[in-house]
């Protein structure tokens, strides 16, 4: 099922970022989100995930049906890797955990506490967490901040086997992937600023 984003304005702290913005998003296809820092990538992320509202238009094809990766790792430090990917593999209700452990080298490590993992260890546990949710659309915002370059690596193949599998992948990244896929410029939905109401000539 595609998802289909139709004539969408999306704000943040109540200030519009961008307007009149559609795509559609279809099984086995990546879409790269570019832009410069503060266009509103990330509150366009948040927004498909259903984790805001927008001010205007549709979204279609999203209901439970989304994996949202965002700044934060969202894991539970005071568990270990094992166990946070099982109880994620109990919220979303899917099987073994060890693809995941397999897909982001987490074999050596499934007995460390997440609280006590390096960076880049966090933001590979926290990609992994993908593969338990069994959710066909992944919305990742910036995933490759602070991975190595192998790790990089490691999640370029996760994607690309997602996709191979029928999902797919909304991604805002500044970084050069190497996945095969559309790009998208938000650049030109840039909202255009509202107007000032209540300003006072008389200052000047
Ligand atoms: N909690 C907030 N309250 C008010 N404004 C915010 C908040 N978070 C972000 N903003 C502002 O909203 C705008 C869009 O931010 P957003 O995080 O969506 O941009 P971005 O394209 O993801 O940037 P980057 O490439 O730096 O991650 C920016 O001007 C930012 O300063």
């Amino acid at each position: 099922m595609t998802l289909t984003v139709t004539d969408l304005s999306i704000a943040r702290g109540g200030v519009p970022v961008l307007e009149g913005l559609s795509f559609t998003l279809d099984a086995g296809r990546a879409l790269i989100l570019r832009g410069p820092n503060g266009i509103g990538k990330t509150t366009l992320l948040r927004t498909v995930a259903g984790l805001q509202p927008a001010i205007s238009g549709r979204i279609k094809g999203a209901e439970d049906r989304i994996a949202y990766a965002g700044h934060s790792d969202g894991i539970k430090p005071t568990l270990t890797v094992a166990e946070n990917l099982t109880f994620w593999a109990r919220v979303f209700g899917a099987g073994s955990i060890q693809p995941a452990l397999d897909a982001y080298d987490l074999g050596d490590l499934t007995d460390r506490h997440a609280g006590n993992l390096s960076a880049g260890q966090k933001r590979r546990l926290g990609l992994s967490r993908l593969l338990v949710t069994g959710r066909p659309i992944w919305v990742l915002d910036e995933p490759t901040v602070s991975l190595d370059k192998s790790a990089v690596a490691m999640f370029a193949d996760a994607v690309r086997a997602h996709l191979a599998k029928g999902g797919s992948a909304l991604i805002a990244t500044h970084i050069e992937l190497g996945l095969e896929g559309e790009t998208l410029d938000v650049g030109p939905f840039k909202a255009t600023p509202p107007p000032i109401e209540d300003f006072d000539g008389g200052f000047l």
